[in-house]
């Protein structure tokens, strides 16, 4: 098989995108000085899938989500990338410019005389009608990034990438953050990567879980559960169970529970 060294190939053509993966990874190599963080990675999204990304930390995730991004100026390892021209990223902090009122950060770089329309329903769409003159300062990080939400998904894009949107909210905010994100991909149809530490998050968004180790995808689980996805399923525990076990886990636990068969150890 012939290889391309961190080769980017746009796939426009809505006629195309029906008919090829949005994106596709081969033989993906990314080394920082002699470690090679990404090696040998292969991986394909359809369209309109939904992609959750776990691995330990330092495993290269934010290195994958990077280098599909663009962001990664200094990808020269061997491998074939594939991605639409039309992706968008979402951070763990909404990178809002400050100097900038919200429907300002929304629409920043959007062309058509019909920008601030289109702004103005995106920010209705993530639940924040009436606060387009706002100043970021004056929003709370939940609301924060959902402005970074209505940033990506005004512009339609094909593949949204979310490297942690969530880590840096409360619990309950995250949940709502999940509820609305399911929404808006059903509604949009992008084709997601979820870079996520929290295997619950992946089990509840996803269509797939993927598991990065060693520099390539360890496991690729299809997330065949029904909504509402949650806790009280058996299925949802095996699932939850095995991703934790591909992650390291359960090993940890085994170090931390005392022997059971030895009676000296045995905590009474
Ligand atoms: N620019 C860089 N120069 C040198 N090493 C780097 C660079 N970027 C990432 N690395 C290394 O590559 C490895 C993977 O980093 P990456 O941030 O992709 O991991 P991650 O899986 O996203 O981690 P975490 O879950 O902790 O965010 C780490 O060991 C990191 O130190």
């Amino acid at each position: 098989m012939a290889t391309h060294t961190g080769r980017l190939t746009g796939t426009n053509a809505a006629t195309v995108a029906e008919e090829r993966p949005a994106v596709r990874i081969e033989g993906l190599v990314r080394a920082f000085g002699d470690r090679r963080v990404l090696d040998g990675l292969d991986l394909t999204i359809r369209p309109g899938e939904f992609v959750a990304l776990l691995g330990r930390s330092g495993s290269g995730k934010s290195t994958l989500l990077r280098a599909l991004a663009g962001l990664d100026h200094a990808l020269t390892g061997a491998g074939e990338l594939s991605v639409p021209d039309h992706a968008s990223v979402v951070f763990q902090d909404a990178r809002l410019l400050p100097w900038k009122r919200v429907l300002g950060n929304v629409v920043l770089g959007l062309d058509g005389p019909d920008a601030v329309e289109r702004g103005t329903a995106a920010l209705a769409e993530v639940g924040l009608a009436g606060r387009e003159r706002a100043w970021p300062v004056e929003l709370s990080g939940g609301e924060q990034q959902r402005v970074s939400l209505a940033r990506s998904l005004v512009r339609e894009p094909q593949l949204l990438l979310a490297d942690e949107p969530f880590g840096a909210l409360d619990a309950l905010t995250r949940i709502r953050m999940h509820a609305l994100l399911r929404r808006l991909c059903e509604r949009h149809r992008p084709a997601v990567l979820l870079v996520t530490h929290d295997v619950d998050e992946a089990i509840v968004l996803a269509d797939r879980v993927a598991v990065l180790d060693e520099g390539r995808i360890a496991a690729d689980l299809t997330v065949d559960l029904p909504p509402p996805r949650h806790h009280g399923d058996p299925e949802y525990t095996v699932l939850r169970d095995r991703l934790l076990g591909l992650l390291g886990v359960d090993q940890l636990d085994q170090i931390d529970q005392p022997d059971q068969t030895d009676p000296d150890e045995t905590v009474r």
